[in-house]
């Protein structure tokens, strides 16, 4: 398997990818990568503006922290990580990302230019049409995925057990949680500066849970589990959603 546009750290060990950005600088470790400030999103039928499914979010975060977002269904979890990844609007709030030219907003950085730097990741891969290899080259095949180096997804899914054989298989041939190791492996060969993740363990076994949790480790997340044992083994900080539209940011 050739790795998309160019594999770098070839035979790294499992837990080695993308320890550092491939494309830009480190950001210091002590500034925050992503800022994000008074984010707000008011409820999909709300006609007011008083209705909201979260209120006025204010967040930074460091290269190296993993914010676990809990909350009960429905809170809001998925739609946060949506708007912070500018696949959802959202009525008002700011995210801006560290680059070595200063803090810029998705619009001044480009919107695709920013989801490549901070990918949102859903819990499993949409319907998608062949084989996990076809969604590798129309991933490689986006103009800003092209012009950035990548790690070679097989090789970052083989540390989690999955053979290479099964990167040629139809999607539908593949169980819940071979797709879902595969779909996060493509993310993480992108290698983006923060991690979006939705439950991204949620069809594992714990041993292969473990395996995904030791290759996160040291890369920068926001994570939504509804597991308080996966919360307090993996975050830095704990952001639990309320029904009331507030938050409470926990140091686990
Ligand atoms: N674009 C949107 N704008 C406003 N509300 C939305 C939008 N998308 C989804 N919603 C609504 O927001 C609510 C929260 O959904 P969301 O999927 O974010 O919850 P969640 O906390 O991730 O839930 P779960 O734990 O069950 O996955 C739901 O009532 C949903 O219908």
């Amino acid at each position: 398997m050739t790795a998309v546009g160019g594999s770098i750290n070839s035979g790294s060990s499992a837990t080695n990818y993308g320890s550092t950005s491939t494309t830009q600088a480190p950001t210091p470790a002590d500034k925050p990568i992503l800022k994000i400030k008074e984010l707000t999103k008011r409820r999909d039928e709300a006609d007011d503006d008083s209705d909201h499914l979260f209120y006025d979010i204010s967040l930074d975060i460091y290269p190296g922290d993993v914010i676990a977002v809990r909350g009960p269904s429905g809170v809001g979890k998925t739609t946060l990580l949506r708007c912070i990844a500018q696949l959802t609007s959202f009525e008002a709030g700011l995210c801006t990302l560290h680059t070595p030219e200063g803090y810029k907003t998705p619009q001044e950085l480009s919107v695709p230019q920013w989801r490549a730097e901070v990918m949102y990741v859903p819990q499993r891969p949409a319907q998608l049409s062949g084989t996990p290899l076809d969604f590798v080259d129309m991933v490689s095949s986006f103009s800003v995925q092209a012009k950035r180096e990548h790690y070679d997804p097989v090789e970052i899914a083989e540390d989690w057990g999955i053979v290479p054989e099964l990167w040629e298989k139809k999607w539908p041939e593949l169980s819940g949680g071979e797709q879902q190791r595969i779909a996060l492996a493509v993310a993480l060969s992108c290698d983006p500066q923060v991690l979006l993740l939705d439950e991204p363990t949620s069809a594992l076994d714990p041993q292969s849970t473990a395996m995904v949790e030791d290759t996160l480790s040291n890369r920068t997340c926001i994570w939504i589990t509804h597991d308080d044992q996966q919360a307090s083994r993996i975050a830095s900080k704990i952001l639990e959603l309320r029904p009331d539209a507030t938050y409470q940011l926990i140091s686990p």
